[in-house]
């Protein structure tokens, strides 16, 4: 596998044609090939059919917005960019605009309004999920507003942002990279920008009383996830280690919460959360836009949910009960903590979110159940866990009233943990956790949430399959 990236022309031969190939565990590499030819005329005539070759291939990008978080994760940003990103843009002759952040939000608000779209070819972003998550706001947002287009309403059909995004691994978690290009290495997804690959991915609304809250496209995690991020934001000063200490004291706490879950199921699908196989570049059941009906699949209605014996209203099922986590998976969620993700078999493009439900159990169950995000076992596969394809969701916690109540809520919440931080042996649970919506956390609880399919594109071509000698070098061992 050659791919040419950029023919260096000094005045005499030899040439040097830069190219990028294929290295273990999904990473790229840069490589060059030198090319000696004693006869002048033909070795232009070379360069010159490169040059022609890759003029001739629009998808590659030559102008591009770089937005650069100094802060996230090991604080590595700028020197990862300048070090690794920056040389091999130049050599593909990309021409970039370079803004390092100075706050948060820096970048979402500059794109909503500011930015001057027209002349990039792509936006890309070098940090965390939570950078990502930025980018996303600000395309998203001010696609909309140039086109009419109310957030507030749930209903509405969002228009596509038309700029791909690209992303520079320098985060915490880099659970969007790693699930969509299968490693968290710069250098490889600065590759994948380079030679202009594209992949579609779906992003979730998320309202509360027709007011629009965020935008969501990995995570949204309700109980154990949003407890361990509010209690990280206290530690940011931990790096990424503080997502460890988090999860080991929210383990510990094993809080509950109460309330009920109602979702519509994507009926019309081929797939399952429960299925083998998983989303890969050029997958079969993304490129149909989730529109695919299963004909003739008997298996659909073994694994369809099972909500005979639930409230079942226009198609809507109601789950209500305790839960210890509440997860809506977009995609996979795969990253260095656990390689196959929260939900392996979830889809980046087919307009559905796996809504993972995990009720009260012991801690010990918990902790099993946990574990198999690291192991080849099922998480899904325990009695009190249940996982549905949907394409909506609402959340309402037990005893949520109205919006008047939000304020009281919050004051009450307050002199709830006071009491119970000065009486640490009191074994009582808050009654509301909080939202992690792709590690940012969200203020309300009760909360409605809409797939939008294929609302986004990334520089990536999702991850591609091992070759073959890989797989027999590591042969998939059983627990
Ligand atoms: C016992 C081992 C359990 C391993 C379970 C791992 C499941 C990990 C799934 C992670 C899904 C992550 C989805 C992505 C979220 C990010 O958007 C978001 C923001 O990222 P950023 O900071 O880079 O911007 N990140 C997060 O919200 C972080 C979630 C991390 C959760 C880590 C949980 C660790 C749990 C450790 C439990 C330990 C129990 C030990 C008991 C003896
Ligand atoms: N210059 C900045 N100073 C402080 N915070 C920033 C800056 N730029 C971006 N942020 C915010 O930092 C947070 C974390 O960023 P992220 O890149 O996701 O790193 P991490 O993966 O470590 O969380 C995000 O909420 C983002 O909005
Ligand atoms: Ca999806």
């Amino acid at each position: 596998f050659v791919k040419p990236l950029y023919p260096v022309t000094p005045s005499r031969p030899p040439s040097t044609v830069s190219y990028v190939e294929r290295a273990r565990q999904h990473r790229w590499q840069c490589s060059d090939v030198t090319f000696h030819c004693s006869e002048g005329a033909l070795r232009q005539q070379w360069i010159q059919t490169i040059r022609e070759q890759l003029t001739a291939l629009t998808s590659r990008p030559k102008h591009l917005l770089v937005y650069i978080n100094p802060h996230g994760g090991k604080q590595q940003g700028e020197c990862i960019y300048e070090q690794k990103v920056a040389p091999l843009f130049a050599c593909a002759s990309i021409s970039t605009d370079v803004i390092v952040t100075e706050h948060a939000n820096h970048a979402r608000d500059h794109l909503k309004t500011e930015a001057e779209l027209k002349k990039y070819d792509g936006v890309v972003c070098v940090g965390g999920d939570g950078m990502f998550s930025e980018i996303v706001h600000g395309l998203v947002s001010r696609t909309q507003r140039e086109n009419g287009v109310d957030q507030n309403s749930p209903e509405e059909k969002l228009v596509p942002c038309s700029l791909r995004i690209g992303i520079i691994p320098a985060g915490s978690t880099d659970c969007i990279c790693y699930a969509t290009v299968g490693i968290n290495d710069p250098v490889t997804s600065a590759l994948h920008v380079i030679v202009g690959d594209s992949q579609p991915m779906d992003v979730c609304s998320v309202h509360h009383n027709n007011t629009f809250l965020r935008y969501s496209s990995s995570l949204l995690g309700y109980g154990f996830y949003g407890d361990v991020l509010a209690d990280s934001e206290r530690k940011r000063w931990m790096g990424p280690a503080r997502y460890n200490f988090s999860g080991f004291k929210t383990f510990l706490t094993h809080h509950h919460y109460e309330g009920a879950v109602s979702f519509l199921p994507a009926t019309d699908i081929l797939g399952t959360p429960r299925d083998k196989t998983r989303c890969r570049a050029g997958c079969f059941i993304c490129q149909h836009d989730g529109q695919l009906y299963s004909g003739d699949s008997p298996e659909e209605s073994k694994t369809a949910p099972d909500v005979s014996d639930r409230e079942y209203e226009m198609g809507w099922g109601v789950v209500r009960g305790k839960f210890l986590a509440i997860n809506a998976a977009s995609m996979s969620c795969a990253c260095p903590r656990s390689p196959k993700g929260l939900s392996p078999a979830a889809h980046l493009a087919d307009g559905t979110t796996d809504l993972i439900l995990v009720r009260k159990c012991s801690r010990f169950n918990f902790l099993r159940h946990l574990l198999r995000h690291t192991s080849k076992d099922d998480q899904f596969d325990m009695t009190f866990v249940e996982v549905h394809r949907v394409r909506r969701f609402r959340f309402t916690p037990r005893h949520w009233q109205n919006d008047s109540e939000l304020d009281l809520r919050e004051n009450g919440k307050q002199l709830f943990s006071q009491i119970c931080r000065d009486h640490p042996a009191c074994s009582c649970s808050p009654a509301y956790s909080s939202w992690n919506c792709d590690g940012e956390i969200l203020p309300h609880a009760a909360i409605e949430v809409g797939v939008h399919c294929q609302l986004i594109k990334l520089f990536t071509r999702g991850i591609e399959e091992q070759p073959l000698f890989e797989d027999l070098a590591n042969p998939p061992c059983a627990l």
